[in-house]
Order: structure tokens, then C-alpha cells, then sequence
């Protein structure tokens, strides 16, 4: 099966000048690798919300969400701390990546590094229908390690 292809409109902002566009990079891939559009150290146990250069206009009925690396995470502790970062359909702003690094050591960012990826999915709408009680079920209200660890 081939995967589904929906066109995203990207706007590339004055300091994303020189950027190369997310792209991805195997015919297989789920994500396209986004680069910084800004220089900095991110400094141990702190956080950052990195430019990219782009705002997108995303179809209705997708999302954009933003993911770690997991180079990044696994060799510096660098990860995306809300992640999955969720970039609306209708939202038209510049995509920042909310960088975290959990390591050790402060980490060095420059323009065009890539620092996380980005993973086009569909989106489904709830419809919230206030009731006055819920269905029983097997689990009912046990949660949160009930059945063991
Ligand atoms: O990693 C992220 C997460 C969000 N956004 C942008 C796009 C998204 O559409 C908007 C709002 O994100 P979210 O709904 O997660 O933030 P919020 O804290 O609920 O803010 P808002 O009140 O603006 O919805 O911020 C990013 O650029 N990067």
C-alpha cells in the first residue's frame, strides 16, 4: 500500500532564507527532517522554542506534528518537550520547535541544523455529547497502574 500524499503550502519567512525545504529523505520515510533557522546554545536543563524559517497552511482534516530525533535524544538528550508538537490546519504563524535538552552538557545549535521532524497525520474531530452517565465496562474507573505493573 502507498502512503497518502496531501499538498501543504509552506511559506518561507525572511530569516528561513537559504533553508532547504522539509523534505523527506528516503522514499519510506514518515518525517521530514526541519532545520533551525536560528543560532544558539541551549544550555543544560533548559528549554527554547527554535524558528525554522516556515509557516505552513496545512489542509483541514490533517495536522502537523513535531517530533524529536532520536540521534539528537539519544546522543545529547536534545528532544522536543512537548512532544508531539501539534501544528493546526488553520494556524499560519512560523513553526517553532519547542527544544528541550535533558543532557548533560549545553548544546550548540547553528542555522540549518536539523533538530526535529515533522509528520504529516489526519485528524479526527470528537463531537462532546454531555450525558448524564457512561456504559459500564471491565476496567470501569481503575486506571493508572491498576492492573499492575
Ligand atoms: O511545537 C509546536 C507547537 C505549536 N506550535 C504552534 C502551531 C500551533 O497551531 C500553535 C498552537 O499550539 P498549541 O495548541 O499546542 O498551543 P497552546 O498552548 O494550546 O496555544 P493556543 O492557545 O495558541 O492554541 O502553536 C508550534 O509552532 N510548534
Amino acid at each position: 500500500m502507498h502512503s497518502q500524499k496531501v499538498d501543504i503550502r509552506v511559506k518561507r519567512l525572511d530569516h528561513g532564507a537559504g533553508l532547504p525545504m522539509p523534505a523527506y529523505a528516503t522514499s519510506g520515510a514518515a518525517g521530514m527532517d526541519i532545520c533551525a533557522a536560528e543560532d544558539l546554545t541551549l544550555r543544560a536543563g533548559k528549554r527554547h522554542a527554535v524558528a525554522t524559517g516556515f509557516a505552513f497552511a496545512i489542509p483541514d482534516g490533517y495536522e502537523v506534528q513535531v517530533r524529536p530525533r532520536s540521534g539528537l535524544a539519544l546522543k545529547h538528550g536534545i528532544t522536543c518537550l512537548n512532544t508531539p508538537g501539534t501544528i493546526d490546519s488553520d494556524y499560519r504563524g512560523e513553526v517553532k520547535v519547542i527544544l528541550a535538552n535533558l543532557g548533560d552538557e549545553d548544546f550548540v545549535i547553528n542555522i540549518g541544523d536539523r533538530i526535529a521532524q515533522i509528520v504529516v497525520a489526519p485528524v479526527t474531530q470528537g463531537i462532546m455529547i454531555e450525558v448524564d452517565a457512561l456504559d459500564d465496562t471491565e476496567r470501569g474507573t481503575g486506571g493508572f497502574g491498576s492492573t499492575g505493573i
